[in-house]
């Protein structure tokens, strides 16, 4: 049966629509009053993670009215549904955000099984929080069907009341959840009021939308667009505006033309996009956890893109644009110095794009780029052959300490803090160190180690922004080291290495250190070692009286601690899992 443009008998939605045995599929739809030519039309999913947990998810909701009427202007039938998301900035400093990584896999799972329950054939998806983008692009590449990308747009800056009374710099500038979190550390060592840090949160975050600085979220919305799921500009325009109504419904629009041209997602997130993507993460000085969240999503595609190769990629990509944490602008700024594709021009002149990756557009990155006028303004998006730094803002390390390899930010440090030589400082986890930093019970020159936080061993690889933060918050950011084999907020700053495998809970070297051991981590070379021999280090292991017991014996977090993987390959639930590439469209 032909109705319309689309031949549905090549449509996985003929299975739910078309022929007699599926008259009563068809009577809930007429229960939902669609219309038979709706009935027949492509069924698009457009998947939000809306809900009330956070101001990132909170303005999901109207824009997916305008994808819906994209795709309807576009003869196909758009089925909104909704994903659960966990909120980091709340999540953060407790039990909760064990669950934060962990959601990462529920939304990919959840979208990809509403997808294959309904037979949808093609998907937009819209997301606003850290893992909430990751996991709805993991759910795309998974199902390979024609799919279009949105972020839901960045908050819009806070600032202090003119004539308020909070320490002199927190005043008259931009303010973003980073400098709340830094907040805690001064109030912590007296250099800051309650009364102060109450006026500062409640201006903090002053509108719906993610986190402003280049943190996870906006690292990940760079991604969707460096990556080609996302339209071109499309994540740029902070969530309150309604210029976002537009991408939205374009995106509806480009959908339908992604089916009509037979233009699936791993088309699209081929190896040669995410080596694009990690460049984009580099020299933005973006978010460590791109590290987890790119290797994750090169999975879905059968690809093996794991921490090594996103590390080699940092290695020889400079840093040129000027974003916190590292750096001074938000990213409202960044989309008014026309966003990811101006930055992507500039790695193109340096030969740093793969030109011929395709786009949610249906036309290439390089055909894309053609059309931006835009040059870099020079203020937040640095001319390539000026850089910030030479090299990337994101490094990878390697060492006794770290066989599988670790990651850190380096953006905005200068060189001389990069190198790192100090005595062991060991907690078994992140809040016997927040405790001693709360308490300051530390060290100038301390190398803190906390671990039992890797994904397996926390469960769940816990952000430790309340920590690192509030190390900051105490001037004590450049003075101290912190490593983990948990991982860090996009808004980390400070000399903080995260991602440490083997995990503890593996048994990885991590797992062996004690107090006083001297570690040292050169993120200039790329190193993190300790001052022990290979024979020391297996006399430990010898001896090491083994994991700690998961605290979570039922459930999902015990759930999610069985299956899941290494963190330098993405820390995913289906570690050995092959992508197959056309089997739900051919089921
Ligand atoms: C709360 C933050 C800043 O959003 C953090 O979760 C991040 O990773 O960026
Ligand atoms: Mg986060």
């Amino acid at each position: 049966m032909l109705k319309g443009k689309f031949d549905k008998s090549k449509l996985p939605s003929r299975h739910v629509t078309e022929g007699p045995a599926r008259a009563p599929h068809r009577s809930y739809y007429y229960a939902m009053g669609m219309t038979e030519e709706e009935i027949h039309q492509p069924l698009v999913g457009v998947a939000t993670c809306w809900n009330e947990a956070a101001p990132c998810n909170i303005a999901l909701n109207r824009q997916a009215q305008s994808v819906k009427m994209g795709v309807k202007a576009a003869s196909g039938t758009p089925r909104e549904f909704t994903t659960i998301t966990v909120t980091d900035g709340i999540a953060m400093g407790h039990e909760g955000m064990r669950s934060s990584l962990a959601s990462r896999e529920a939304i990919a799972d959840t979208v990809e099984l509403t997808m294959r329950g309904h037979c949808y054939d093609a998907i937009v998806g819209l997301a606003g929080c850290d893992k909430s983008l990751p996991g709805m692009m993991m759910a795309m590449i998974r199902l390979n069907v024609p799919s279009v990308f949105l972020y839901g747009g960045s908050i819009l800056p806070g600032r202090a009341p003119v004539g308020a009374k909070v320490p002199v710099e927190y005043a008259n500038r931009d303010l973003t959840v980073q400098d709340m979190f830094e907040a805690v550390g001064h109030q912590q060592n007296g250099t800051m009021t309650e009364a102060e840090l109450d006026v500062l949160e409640r201006v903090a975050c002053p509108s719906a939308g993610a986190c402003g600085g280049q943190f996870t979220a906006n690292t990940m919305a760079c991604v969707s667009e460096a990556i080609g799921l996302a339209l071109p500009n499309s994540a740029g325009a902070p969530a309150p505006y309604e210029s976002r109504d537009q991408y939205a419904e374009a995106s509806g629009a480009a959908v339908m033309q992604l089916i009509e041209k037979n233009i699936r997602a791993r088309d699209i997130c081929t190896r040669e996009a995410f080596e694009n993507a990690a460049r984009v993460v580099a020299c933005t000085g973006g978010s460590t956890n791109a590290g987890l969240h790119l290797p994750a999503m090169a999975h879905e595609a059968g690809i093996d893109f794991y921490l090594d190769d996103v590390c080699e990629i940092f290695r020889d990509t400079p840093y040129f644009v000027d974003l916190k944490p590292g750096g001074q602008y938000v990213a409202k700024d960044m989309y008014e110095a026309g966003g990811t594709y101006v930055v992507m021009k500039e790695l193109r002149k340096a030969g740093l794009i793969n030109e011929d990756c395709m786009t949610a557009t249906g036309y290439s990155i390089g055909e894309e780029l053609d059309k931006i006028s835009l040059e870099a303004d020079g203020r937040v998006i640095y001319p390539i052959e000026t850089p910030i730094t030479k090299t990337g803002g994101v490094v990878g390390l390697k060492g006794n300490v770290a066989p599988e390899g670790a990651i850190v930010k380096v953006a905005g440090m200068e060189a001389q803090h990069q190198i790192f030589t100090g005595p062991a400082r060991v907690f078994e986890c992140e809040q016997d160190a927040f405790e001693a930093v709360q308490n300051r019970t530390y060290e100038e020159g301390d190398v803190f180690v906390i671990r039992n936080e890797g994904p397996s061993g926390g469960p769940g690889m816990r952000e430790m922004l309340a920590t690192t933060a509030a190390l900051s918050g105490q001037g004590m950011g450049k003075k101290v080291a912190l490593i983990t084999d948990g991982r860090f907020s996009g808004a980390t700053r400070g000399f903080c290495i995260g991602h440490v495998g083997p995990e503890a809970a593996h048994g990885g070297p991590i797992a062996l250190l004690k107090d006083g051991d001297v570690i040292t981590i050169n993120a200039i070379e790329g190193t993190i070692n300790v001052d022990l021999t290979d024979e020391e280090l297996a006399e430990r292991k010898a001896n090491w009286s083994g994991p700690r017991e998961n605290i979570y014996a039922s459930g999902a977090l015990w759930k999610y601690a069985q299956l899941v993987g290494e963190t330098y390959k993405g820390a995913v639930t289906h570690p050995g899992a092959k992508a197959e590439r056309h089997e739900y469209w051919d089921l």
